[in-house]
């Protein structure tokens, strides 16, 4: 139980925890901290109590002897004849959960108590904890490593072990919020397919799979520290290398033991695991036949490695997805054309040979003046390495028309069923986004007007050449992706908003903002050398840019978006960044991302090209359509004017 906190009333069942999140929110915004955290603890508690009820509830019923599922039949006993065992048990089992839920909700509490989807997507991002500063379990850890920092081995261990349990504890109530109903319906929503539509076994396998892909994201899930978007990498090995080599320093060689064979469980090949456990060894002296990894451990491991084998046969052979949160799961249990493609995905690393330089900004100045750009911040303006702002890449006609585009599209994409998302990042605001060859799809189709269509691809050009040549001028930079994107406020959801609108990130790298470390690897976009954001409008409350240390905490700049205003920068551990909740109206800008590597080369931006060169679109002296070079033309394009004729110049301070 986290300190502080009351005991809670016993026997009494909980409230509701998505009536207490909403009080506790709107206590916050009025300021009221006391009543606040009481609230806002309340809804966490009571969250966990349901998830101790589901949890205690099935384990009871796991054991009922009525209600056990059968043993296998024996070899005599004919095919189908498990079949109404099963079917029998999994009645009786599901009448037992039902009791068992009434007995300790009150009759229908289960369903009372259900959560509505966006308050469990907030829980589910931890959000509560948000206005708590962190989860105790992280606290405790991160109180750990302090003291293991002051060489204070002794205090480090029991914050430690305390944090490993309680995330042991915290992946078990996750997992037993997997069978909820409300998982089941989220997650056939994500994914159409595995057994949905099929009969019986086809919609078991289905279902099973779901609550598998749910269960195994509960590590990543509570490794998530509040506000950011991605866990910290392995987790639970992690905690268990500290703890190893806490207990090694203090004496406790028996519990080192325990701790690097519980962590040579994740990594049996880990070298400087094995070296220590050697060590520990040869300082026990005579081989004690009883130690062993740690049981929570050994189970945890045992139970995961069973769920990854099913969900890789389902992916194998049901065509089901599974993104394996763990780097550790070992390449035997990964289907053979999987693993070519994780293989793939690492042996790309173009900055192995070439390592990015800072380079010598030689004609940079004359592009700018040719396109008519103004250099608003450099990179000591605003207080970091490789960022740029740079204002006047669009007229304001030219931001209409592709404000035009976005909306249009938006619109062809609703009349064709597909819903405005919300945005993957936030649940407070839709997202919409727009490539080029989507965008040259839809104008082929007369969905929208080829004119935003081919300026998108025109004004990506125009980027792409600036950025090479203020950022590379020696070294050709192609585009890998752009993207026009869309985030708009939902309205009556924003008063009491505490979380972004994009939550800080490095483009190229996993940032794990407690070392300040990046990992250049997948699931990151390792490829992108140089971003770029070029906004389109700013009449919208909210959603400015900013970077931040790679700690994600300490803001160095803020950029306030506007037509025709480009922040560029290195997609590296350097620019962290984010963008601040988008409290009203709705803000769009084109994301582009630079590529040093050729063969990272965006291809549907010449598919983009082939589309709008068609019959239909032959104009003689459209010049964009006419270049046939497999680069994006680096000529400078003809831009739209204003009414006055002239291309307006924009110049303002930040
Ligand atoms: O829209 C912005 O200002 C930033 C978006 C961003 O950082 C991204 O998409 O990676
Ligand atoms: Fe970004």
């Amino acid at each position: 139980e986290p300190p502080g906190l009351a005991p809670p009333s016993p026997g009494a069942p909980p409230q509701a925890p998505d009536l207490l999140y909403a009080d506790g929110l709107r206590a916050y915004a009025a300021g009221a901290w006391a009543p606040a955290v009481a609230l806002l603890r309340e809804a966490l508690r009571s969250r966990a109590a349901l998830g101790r009820v589901r949890r205690d509830c099935g384990a009871h019923c796991a054991a009922e002897p009525g209600v056990s599922l059968p043993a296998a039949p024996g070899p005599d006993s004919g095919p189908g004849a498990w079949e109404p065992l099963l079917l029998r048990a999994a009645l009786r089992r599901a009448e037992c959960l039902t009791q068992c839920g009434a007995r300790r909700l009150g009759p229908g509490g289960a369903a009372r108590l259900r959560v509505g989807s966006a308050v469990r997507d907030a829980f589910r991002r931890r959000e509560p904890y948000n206005y708590l500063q962190r989860a105790y379990y992280q606290a405790a850890f991160d109180t750990g490593l302090e003291h293991l920092g002051r060489q204070e081995a002794g205090l480090a261990l029991p914050w430690l072990e305390e944090a490993l349990q309680e995330s042991l504890a915290q992946v078990e109530s996750c997992r037993a919020g997997c069978e909820g109903p409300e998982e089941q319906e989220r997650e056939a929503e994500e994914e159409e397919g595995t057994g949905s539509q099929g009969g019986l076994y086809e919609a078991i396998a289905g279902h099973w799979t779901r609550v598998l892909q749910c269960r195994q994201r509960c590590v990543g899930d509570v490794a998530t520290r509040p506000g950011r978007s991605l866990p910290v990498p392995d987790f639970l090995p992690t905690q268990l290398r500290r703890l190893h080599e806490a207990h090694a320093q203090v004496g406790n060689l028996s519990q080192a033991m325990e701790n690097v064979l519980s962590f040579l469980l994740f990594y049996p090949e880990d070298e400087a695991a094995k070296t220590a456990l050697d060590r520990y060894q040869a300082q026990l002296g005579e081989p004690r036949p009883g130690l062993g990894p740690r049981e929570d451990i050994q189970r945890f491991v045992l139970r995961s490695l069973g769920e990854k084998r099913q969900l890789y046969y389902a992916v194998e052979h049901l065509g089901a997805s599974f993104k394996d949160p763990d780097p550790w799961t070992p390449a035997a249990f990964i289907p053979e054309a999987l693993r070519e493609k994780l293989r793939e995905d690492q042996e790309k690393r173009p900055w192995d040979d070439e390592p990015p330089q800072p380079k010598p900004l030689t004609h940079w100045k004359d592009v700018l003046l040719m396109e008519g750009v103004t250099l608003t911040q450099d990179a000591r303006q605003l207080n970091g390495s490789e960022r740029a702002v740079l204002d006047g890449l669009l007229t304001p006609a030219e931001c209409g028309v592709l404000l035009q585009l976005a909306k249009d599209a938006a619109e062809a994409g609703a009349r064709s069923g597909y819903r405005g998302r919300r945005s993957p990042h936030t649940p407070h605001e839709r997202f919409e986004g727009l490539t080029v060859l989507k965008a040259a799809q839809l104008a082929r189709a007369g969905a929208v007007g080829s004119q935003g269509a081919q300026l998108l691809l025109e004004v990506s050009e125009r980027v792409r050449s600036l950025t090479q040549a203020y950022f590379s001028p020696d070294r050709p930079l192609h585009l890998s992706f752009t993207h026009l994107v869309c985030r708009s406020a939902i309205e009556g959801e924003q008063a009491q908003r505490m979380d972004l609108s994009h939550p800080v990130h490095a483009d190229n790298c996993v940032l794990d903002p407690d070392t300040g470390e990046c990992w250049r690897e997948p699931p990151a976009y390792t490829y992108r050398d140089y971003s770029g954001l070029l906004y389109l409008n700013d009449d919208f409350q909210g959603g400015d840019l900013f970077f931040t240390e790679p700690n994600a905490l300490t803001v160095t700049a803020q950029v306030r978006p506007r037509c025709g205003r480009l922040v560029a920068f290195s997609s590296g551990v350097e620019n962290p960044h984010g963008v601040w909740a988008v409290t009203r109206g709705r803000r769009c800008a084109l994301a582009l991302w630079h590529t040093w590597a050729p063969e990272h080369r965006e291809q549907e931006w010449m598919e983009a090209k082939e589309l709008l060169r068609g019959p239909e679109k032959d104009e003689g002296e459209d010049v964009a359509s006419r270049d046939p070079g497999p680069e994006p033309p680096s000529r400078r394009l003809p831009r739209l004017q204003d009414k006055a004729g002239k291309p307006p110049r924009i110049r303002e301070e930040l």
